[in-house]
């Protein structure tokens, strides 16, 4: 099989006059944990729409698992693919189970013991009758992945599934997402629009602004360029963005919302840290 999993070729999409994807071309490799970094209404979620034929592009190609979207075969490449996009796809009235075993259905999947198996595999074997309604966000994006795996998929896409969590929440789902890749061999095309939430787990990245894939880099390459500055973790990277801009510099990268990146070379760690305390910034970190 080929290495490259899915790849985008200057796709494009409009709704009515706006549009929503600007020649956006991409690659996802097998084996990668591919996070899709993008702020709210960067189109994000259409790209994924797309892939997953929920959405027709406006021009451009799109080649899942060696099949062209135009082509017949596309929907081959669509049985081996899991996908949780949006809000999952569940039943309120309903328990883990039970939402599991409509998807089953729907899938044509007959063998319900694959149920109990990714029930545990994400950590929710033990929710009996709790109904989907009374689960936490954390285990209703964990039952929405559990949803999306019962085909046993090469290739995962998950649309922002890290969003709202409490930070406990975020290290369990950031853990399973590693060991989906690693005990099922699954390639995963995740999409935040905090850097940070997928920072620790992707293997690349790809950062779209207003419907533009601005850059593709991978998190070797991600972190030279990182390691070049000074990264400042604090409770509000923009209010810390303002401090920094009216007192001793307007070279620095706001990397998420709780990240800056400080090019300058002329700042220590001390004074850096020094002018946030003043201004009443709470700093988490600082790595050079
Ligand atoms: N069905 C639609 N009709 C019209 N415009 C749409 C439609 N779906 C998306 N858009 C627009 O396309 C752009 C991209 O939206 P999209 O939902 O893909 O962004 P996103 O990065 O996933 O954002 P979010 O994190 O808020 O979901 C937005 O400006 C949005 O308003």
């Amino acid at each position: 099989m080929t290495d490259t999993i899915l790849s985008l070729k200057n796709v494009t999409k409009k709704f009515g006059r706006q549009l929503a994807l600007d020649n956006v071309s991409l690659d996802v490799k097998k084996g990668d944990i591919y996070g899709l970094i993008g702020r709210n209404g960067s189109g994000k979620t259409t790209i994924m729409k797309v892939i997953a034929d929920l959405s027709n592009e406006t021009y451009g190609q799109i080649t899942l698992l060696g099949h062209a979207k135009e082509s017949s075969k596309y929907n081959q490449g669509l049985n081996r693919i899991g996908s949780a996009i949006e809000s999952p796809a569940a039943f309120n009235a309903l328990n883990a189970y039970q939402n599991m075993k409509i998807i089953c259905l729907q899938r044509g999947i007959h063998d319900f013991s694959v149920i109990d198996e990714t029930l545990k595999f994400v950590n929710l074997a033990d929710t009996g009758k709790k109904k989907f309604k009374q689960f936490s966000l954390g285990m209703k994006q964990r039952l929405g992945i559990a949803m999306a795996l019962v085909n046993q998929p090469d290739f995962l896409i998950l649309d922002e599934p890290i969003n709202g969590l409490d930070p406990i929440a975020i290290v369990e789902l950031r853990e399973l997402l590693v060991k989906i890749n690693q005990e099922r061999e699954t390639t995963i095309f995740i999409s935040s629009h905090i850097l940070t939430e997928l920072y620790q787990v992707s293997t690349r990245f790809g950062f779209i602004h207003k419907g533009k894939m601005i850059q593709e880099i991978t998190k070797d390459e991600f972190d030279a360029i990182v390691t070049e500055g000074i990264v400042v973790k604090v409770e509000d990277a923009a209010k810390a963005a303002v401090v920094l801009s009216e007192n001793v510099t307007d070279d620095f990268e706001v990397l998420s919302q709780h990240e800056i990146k400080i090019s300058s070379t002329s700042l220590s760690v001390a004074e850096i840290n020094k002018l946030l305390v003043v201004y009443d910034i709470y700093v988490e970190g600082i790595d050079k």
